[in-house]
């Protein structure tokens, strides 16, 4: 069953600086109980999309097309309907969301805060819920009682996390969520989401700009570059065998978790990603493309079924599009003649599909 569909989200931030084109059409399936990866360098909106999902984006962007959780859309819900989804039906857990406890409140009282101002527990009821929700995220109930500074940084995401389990949601964004942990702390607390996760069948949609992480904690992974997706399928089919070249380049910039020999050399991506209020014209990446065809400069593909196996897999490549496969590139790495690709139609051309998940 569907969770939470997103159909063609724009994003654009109208500042003092111009607008920004933050997100930029995004299509994406998730089914219940099912987790998925978005990575991305910085700047590729992925906190935008993330944000948008609960509507808590600043009042300078605006946000088009359809985010439809649960079959409603979360962009036209009315603002009391939107307060019982926020935490009840969805939660979040930020980066570096450990800071945002009270200093001067007791962690029980803050536990229980989303459950009795959702009415879902009386006092008593969500005292017991506290004690429950911390032994869940592994600490001991006493805790309860104690103030944020008592606890170490690991030990306070651990109670955002359990601050988002509080209702029972059905879905957790989560948003870099160990990014400010030391390495050790920050594997542990991954092994705790998703251990709670499967267990609770909660539907997750994790940001990270890493995707050996993402790969290793979630279902699918979506990849964005400035503002769009370029490639979205099963995790271990992006991750080993990505057929988007940023997708491709990203995988090779982080060591693989478990893999010795992978840390030992991450590749880097050469540049920088681009400003997206100077877009490249064509294909956003083509810049720092390393196989582009001539007209990747004037031409962006929509995203194209991209894998060998059964589950959906796209990637929007000129390089996936039947009249295009092995072409040779600007750089000359994919054998045949230089030159005009053949099926070259300076737009995006053949059948797009839309994204299922
Ligand atoms: N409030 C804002 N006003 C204007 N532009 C913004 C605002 N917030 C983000 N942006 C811009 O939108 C684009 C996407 O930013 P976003 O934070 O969503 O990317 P990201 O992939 O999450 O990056 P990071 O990993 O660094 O958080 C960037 O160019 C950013 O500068």
């Amino acid at each position: 069953m569907t969770l939470l569909e997103l159909r063609d989200v724009t994003v654009t931030y109208r500042g003092t600086a111009g607008e920004v084109p933050a997100v930029r059409g995004v299509s994406l399936d998730l089914a219940a109980g099912q987790a998925l990866g978005v990575a991305g360098e910085s700047g590729s909106g992925k906190s935008t999309l993330a944000m948008a999902l609960l509507r808590l984006l600043p009042r300078d962007a605006r946000v088009s097309g359809e985010i439809l959780l649960d079959g409603e859309d979360v962009l036209t819900m009315k603002w009391g309907r939107l307060r019982a989804v926020r935490w009840a039906s969805a939660s979040v857990v930020f980066q570096g969301a450990q800071h945002a406890l009270n200093p001067v409140r007791r962690i029980e009282d803050q536990l229980a805060e989303p459950l009795l101002v959702h009415g879902l527990a009386t006092p008593a009821a969500a005292r017991r819920k506290v004690a429950e929700l911390l032994e869940q995220v592994g600490m001991p109930a006493w805790r309860a009682r104690g103030y944020p500074h008592e606890l170490s940084g690991g030990q306070r995401q651990r109670v955002m996390i359990a601050m988002a389990l509080a209702c029972s949601p059905r879905l957790i964004i989560a948003d870099e969520p160990t990014t400010a942990l030391d390495v050790m702390i920050q594997a542990q607390v991954l092994a705790l989401i998703r251990s709670l996760i499967a267990e609770h069948g909660i539907g997750m949609i994790m940001i990270s700009h890493d995707l050996s992480v993402l790969a290793s904690m979630c279902d699918r992974l979506a990849v964005m570059y400035a503002g769009r997706v370029v490639e979205s399928g099963p995790s271990h089919e992006v991750f080993q065998d990505a057929r988007h070249p940023y997708s491709r380049a990203l995988a090779a910039a982080f060591p693989t978790v478990g893999d010795p020999a992978s840390r030992m050399a991450p590749k880097g991506l050469g540049g920088d990603p681009p400003d997206p209020r100077h877009l490249p014209t064509g294909c956003s990446f083509h810049p720092r493309c390393q196989v582009s065809l001539p007209s990747c400069a004037s031409r962006e593909v929509e995203l194209w079924p991209a894998g060998g196996g059964p589950a959906p897999h796209t990637a929007a490549c000129v390089r996936v599009l039947p009249e295009t496969a092995g072409a040779q590139g600007e750089h000359g790495e994919e054998p045949g003649a230089h030159g005009e690709e053949p099926g070259a139609r300076g737009a995006v051309s053949g059948r797009p599909v839309e994204e299922v998940q």
